[in-house]
């Protein structure tokens, strides 16, 4: 025992020894001489290759930094410890590691050792640092490490650096101006642990995104730019921009901020539009208030409007080629995000699967989405509350954003929930207040100027009242119909408030077709739904907008669902197979037509 300690020590120090005495060149050499009758073989990667940077010596200072702490120390014979570097520099959101030099560690790939080693040499004469990874490995993996390990180090090394860096918000400066030079460090919190968001949706969005990033054989393959737009509509402070900021955080992704209006040409826009970089998101808020973007229907009316404005400026078309044209295809793994609180006023053209291939509505503030708020912002998952808030939460119109700021009010549960309570029913009373002026007496002079306003196309306020009973608004329906109506007026408000036909007698008919829609999603499987019933029911809603009924959340169900419908009957992409292995349809085969419309 004494003596094979003893004969250790000795090969210690004989080791050491001759590290420290033999110069690093004539060591290399002595390993040189030795590996020539050794079945392994080094690959050397140096910090430059044929006269500039070397992408693989780079890749490596992350890939192996990264791995420095779970890869495990070369063999036991090496007569190298392995000391690691670590820092922080502004890009990163983390610490970063590395191998300090002349260490060693072993990574293991496909289950085969890697074994890595890391080495600097300082010329004293040309004050010059040379600085390169050594690989050693048995010869029979040479075709393993050329073909599969070093591009998936290379690929490796991209995603850590994307996953690690800061996200960079860039704005426009205008046209050839091109976007902000260097971007602000976007350090928005909300991810899409905190975004509150009713039922499935959440999850919807989120298979989706991955589905995209996934995607790129699959893009390729069908012939298709990488890259997905998605609309999201609804009223203000529902979390539209909360909802992209999650989408940046969760991919890692520049946002590059697209204020049309400060873009005066189609060809100020290409410009942006090829100064982007990949893997970002492209985002224009508000859509249907860029100039000259509105609905082509809007014609003669659109036109004044833009002979009015002598600024030249982004043309619907441009802005159609920009985002579906040749030079789209000049950028790689990009997300458009358009946003509206309208979207019945933006241009179908913009709106068509390709452009905008998802329409994400984003709701008033739901009982669900409550919850979640509850949880974020008071640590609480349930209370006494509670139930007094689900059922007023129902009688009003509140967005996330209004629940939000009431919560925020009080740390305290109790005091907070209270608050909230005394805020839905002062919402509930207002609303109340509001509808005998507008709408109470049919023949009233308020009613008559609101019609008025209306038939002038003027900018009416669109009275949002939030009636509990359709009879208390006098709406006379049949008597299957009352239920349905009431859940109707109570999510939605007055929804008849503007219609251009004034008598009870005609809102409450129009009233009844919708109630009949309803019922009929009610009653019926996605998968029972035939085409031609569908186009029906768009039908009549189309008529009845066009009778200013506020029937625009029931057209975008129709929408979500003639969409599915879509993709069902061209058998499905890739992407919906991928997660539909039951043939169902992935929106809808958990939950019924009507989930969260009324
Ligand atoms: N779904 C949500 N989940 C969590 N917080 C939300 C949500 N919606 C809104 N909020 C809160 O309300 C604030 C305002 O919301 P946000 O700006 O995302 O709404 P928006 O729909 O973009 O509004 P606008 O249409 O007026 O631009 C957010 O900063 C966030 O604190």
């Amino acid at each position: 025992m004494v003596s094979s300690l003893s004969i250790l020590a000795s090969i210690a120090i004989i080791r050491s020894s001759f590290n420290e005495f033999i110069p690093q060149e004539i060591r290399s050499y002595i390993w040189e001489f030795c590996r020539r009758f050794s079945s392994e073989l080094t690959i050397v990667v140096k910090e430059s290759h044929e006269g500039s940077t070397n992408h693989l010596f780079n890749a490596l200072v992350t890939y192996l930094g990264s791995n420095a702490f779970c890869s495990t120390s070369s063999s036991s014979s090496s007569s190298y410890q392995r000391r690691l570097t670590v820092g922080k520099s502004e890009s990163m959101k983390v610490l970063t590691y590395g191998l300090d030099r002349n260490s060693e560690i072993v990574d293991v790939f496909h289950g085969i050792p890697m074994k890595w080693g890391y080495y600097a040499d300082f010329n004293s004469t040309l004050h010059y640092e040379s600085r390169w990874y050594e690989l050693r490995f048995h010869k029979r993996y040479t075709d393993l490490i050329k073909n599969k390990y070093l591009p998936y180090i290379l690929d490796m090394a991209k995603r850590i650096k994307d996953q690690n860096r800061m996200v960079k918000f860039y704005t426009t400066r205008g046209g050839r101006d091109g976007w902000s030079s260097k971007g602000q460090n976007l350090d928005h919190p909300m991810t899409f642990e905190t975004l509150a968001m009713d039922g499935d949706l959440k999850a919807k969005i989120i298979d989706d995104i991955a589905g995209f990033i996934r995607g790129k054989e699959y893009y390729k393959k069908i012939g298709k730019v990488w890259k997905r737009g998605y609309l999201l509509y609804g009223p203000p402070g529902t979390g539209k921009s909360s909802l992209i900021a999650a989408m940046a955080n969760y991919l890692n992704y520049d946002i590059y901020n697209l204020n049309l209006s400060a873009v005066n040409s189609d060809s100020g826009l290409e410009f942006l539009l090829l100064h982007m970089s990949d893997r970002s998101i492209l985002v224009v808020e508000d859509i249907d208030c860029s100039i000259m973007l509105q609905n082509r229907q809007a014609g003669d009316h659109q036109q004044e409007n833009n002979t009015q404005s002598s600024r030249p400026q982004v043309t619907l078309s441009g802005l159609l080629n920009a985002i579906d044209g040749l030079l789209s295809c000049c950028g790689n793994e990009r997300i458009i995000v358009f946003t509206t609180n309208y979207k019945d006023r933006i241009d179908p053209a913009l709106l068509r699967a390709g452009r905008m291939d998802m329409h994400i509505y984003l709701s008033y503030c739901t009982f669900s989405t409550f919850k979640q708020l509850a949880v974020n912002y008071l640590d609480i998952w349930d209370h006494d509350l509670f139930t007094s808030i689900e059922k007023l939460i129902k009688e009003v119109q509140v967005s996330p954003a209004d629940v939000a700021g009431e919560l925020m009010k009080n740390k305290d549960p109790k005091t907070s929930l209270e608050g909230l309570v005394k805020f839905l029913e002062e919402k509930k009373s207002e609303a109340k207040l509001q509808k005998p002026e507008i709408k109470s007496e049919n023949n009233s002079l308020e009613q008559k100027a609101a019609d008025a306003a209306f038939e002038n196309n003027e900018e009416a306020e669109s009275p949002k009242a939030q009636s509990t009973s359709p009879f208390e608004n006098n709406y006379r329906v049949k008597e299957e119909f009352e239920p349905v109506l009431e859940a109707i007026l109570s999510k939605h408000g007055d929804i008849a408030a503007n219609c251009s036909l004034h008598s009870l007698q005609c809102r409450s008919s129009l009233l009844e077709i919708v109630c009949d829609i309803i019922q009929k999603l009610q009653a019926t499987d996605l998968e029972n739904l035939t085409e031609i019933q569908l186009e029906s029911m768009l039908n009549s809603i189309q008529d009845l907008e066009s009778m200013k009924l506020e029937v625009g959340w029931l057209r975008w169900r129709l929408e979500e669902i003639m969409q599915e419908m879509d993709k069902q009957l061209k058998g499905g992409s890739a992407e919906t197979n991928q997660s539909n292995s039951n043939g169902k349809l992935n929106c809808f085969n958990s939950k019924s037509l009507i989930d969260g419309l009324i």
